[in-house]
């Protein structure tokens, strides 16, 4: 694989969609080179997944269910597409990877950070990215921006109380310290067009922005 694996990662309403759609604008003249795309979701099995993982009314659903759905969603997107880019040489910038199911399903559902990496590594296979941005944001400040946007649907972990999305903060510090190596932190607290400036700042030593 010769291509550059980006991934964005951070709590609720952190900023990293947002940040994304401007990339893509950035970018938009160079499709061939770089590619865009989301966890759960980015292909069509994948989004059917995401639809079940994320719908309101599944409620009852387990832990351990969950986290093997988000596994098993990230497999068939490694394999259909992030993989074919990368071995074509082509950067490709993911909102979410494997580091959300650490914090979320590892650490903020119990499940433990050690148990989802593990099966995690059954589905990755050693595919890592080459860099993490990690959107520093308190839970807070990211569930008060979601409750105003107007276009962005609720899902079922939107609907987690404050004490949950606090945990999952907590499991990405956790996540952030063992993976520094490729973890950047952005601080998404600041207006857009700082967080879009910081975001070029670290990408630009990984491509031409
Ligand atoms: N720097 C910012 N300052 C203020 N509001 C922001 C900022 N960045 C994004 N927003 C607003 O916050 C809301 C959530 O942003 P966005 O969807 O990009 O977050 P996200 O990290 O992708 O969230 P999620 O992972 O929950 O989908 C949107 O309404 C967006 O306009
Ligand atoms: C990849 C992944 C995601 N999640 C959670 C995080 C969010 O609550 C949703 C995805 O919604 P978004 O608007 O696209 O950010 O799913 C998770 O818990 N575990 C994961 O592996």
């Amino acid at each position: 694989m010769n291509g550059i694996f980006i991934t964005f990662e951070g709590p609720e309403g952190a900023g990293k969609t947002t940040i994304i759609q401007l990339l893509q604008e950035k970018f938009a003249q160079r499709k061939g080179e770089i590619v865009f795309t989301r966890e759960p979701g980015g292909i069509k099995i994948a989004e059917k997944i995401r639809e079940v993982i994320l719908n309101k009314e599944h409620t009852e659903m387990d832990a351990r269910t969950e986290a093997l759905l988000y596994a098993a969603a990230r497999r068939q997107h490694l394999i259909e597409k992030v993989i074919p880019a990368l071995d074509e040489g082509k950067i490709v910038i993911c909102d979410r990877f494997v580091d959300s199911s650490l914090a979320y399903q590892g650490f903020a559902r119990g499940i433990g950070i050690d148990n989802v990496y593990s099966i995690n590594e059954f589905a990755i296979n050693g595919v890592m990215p080459n860099v993490t941005l990690y959107f520093d944001l308190d839970p807070e400040k990211g569930l008060e921006r979601i409750s105003r946007s107007t276009i962005r649907e609720v899902n079922r972990l939107d609907l987690e109380k404050l004490a949950f999305h606090q945990k999952v903060q907590e499991g990405y510090r956790l996540v952030n310290e063992r993976f520094k190596d490729r973890v950047e932190i952005i601080q998404a607290d600041q207006p857009i067009e700082k967080v879009m400036q910081d975001v070029l700042d670290i990408l630009k030593k990984y491509m031409v922005v």
